[in-house]
């Protein structure tokens, strides 16, 4: 299984990298980057992440027809979210939609594949930065191109930069929540928060050591499933935001060095937004 695991990842590489030009060559085209709305009047979506979705999928599928996917896009349009044990391709087309339309300079691709409902790798290419971000759910974790993971060993939460972001929900009562969490963190008092605008990027800075800490309640599995293994890869830890294990339908996530994520973990004022797992209301 080894090597066709080393098979399919290596797919994953090459097909991100492809569709992280497309990208890239969209960004100087005003009409690849005209805008839709999904969940929210600030959930953007382009006809761009819908080519780079379709782009991975098929050449996917060219490669590996029993594999299975959720997709962005595709549970946009209707398709189900529902991880099995068949092998499946969690893909993030742009990881970054806001960013990309406003050129703000952190646009990833994400891609995780699980099996037995666990992932087994995942890979990050932010493809403004050109950094490929990989790793495998074995002992060996490498990040490509020389981007090597410096894990954070900072312990006291009070010399830390912790990630977040504020999400595309803007009720009242969520918005609320995400201030108070903010409010308390920045209490602690931690020396920074920041955010890149894409879960995909803040995890990968978690596991390079730039960020002690990001949490968030609102993101999707396609965010945060090619991340996860890369934290962990890492020597990061997972938590929900109550703690506990993680669950990567539930739409919470901390990812953490060892040392911050306890002191994190009590300062977030918790809710829990619809799973992505969830059966549609009709
Ligand atoms: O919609 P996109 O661009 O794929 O996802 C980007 C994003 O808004 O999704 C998460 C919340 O859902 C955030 O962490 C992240 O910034
Ligand atoms: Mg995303
Ligand atoms: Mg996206």
């Amino acid at each position: 299984m080894d090597d066709v695991l080393q098979n399919i990842m290596d797919h994953a590489v090459a097909v991100a990298r492809e569709a992280g030009q497309v990208v890239r060559e969209a960004l100087c085209d005003e009409k690849q980057r005209d805008v839709m709305t999904k969940s929210s009047t600030v959930d953007l979506v382009t006809q761009t992440d819908q080519r780079v979705e379709h782009l991975i999928i098929q050449s996917v599928k060219k490669k590996f027809p029993t594999h299975r996917f959720i997709g962005e896009e595709s549970v946009a349009a209707g398709e189900a979210c529902v991880l099995t044990d068949d092998p499946t391709w969690i893909i993030d087309p742009i990881d970054g939609t806001t960013n990309f339309v406003h050129s703000f300079p952190f646009v990833a691709v994400s891609i995780g594949f699980s099996v037995d409902k666990k992932i087994q790798f995942g890979v990050v290419y932010s493809c403004l930065e050109d950094k490929m971000f990989t790793a495998r759910r074995v002992k060996e974790h490498s990040v490509t191109e020389n981007h090597l993971m410096l894990f954070s060993s900072i312990s006291d939460v009070r010399r830390s930069i912790i990630a977040t972001e504020f999400g595309s929900n803007r009720e009242t009562e969520t918005v609320e929540k995400i201030f108070s969490s903010l409010r308390n963190i920045l209490n602690i008092p931690v020396h920074g928060v920041r955010g890149a605008g894409t879960a995909a990027v803040n995890m990968c800075l978690v596991a390079s050591g730039c960020v002690e800490a990001y949490y968030e309640v609102g993101v999707h599995v396609w965010d945060v499933a090619a991340g996860s293994v890369i934290v962990e890869e890492a020597g990061g830890v997972l938590m929900d935001v109550e703690g506990g294990p993680v669950d990567l339908m539930s739409r919470r996530i901390v990812a953490a060095n060892n040392g911050t994520v306890a002191h994190i973990v009590k300062e977030i004022d918790a809710f829990s937004p619809t799973r992505d797992d969830a059966p549609p209301t009709q």
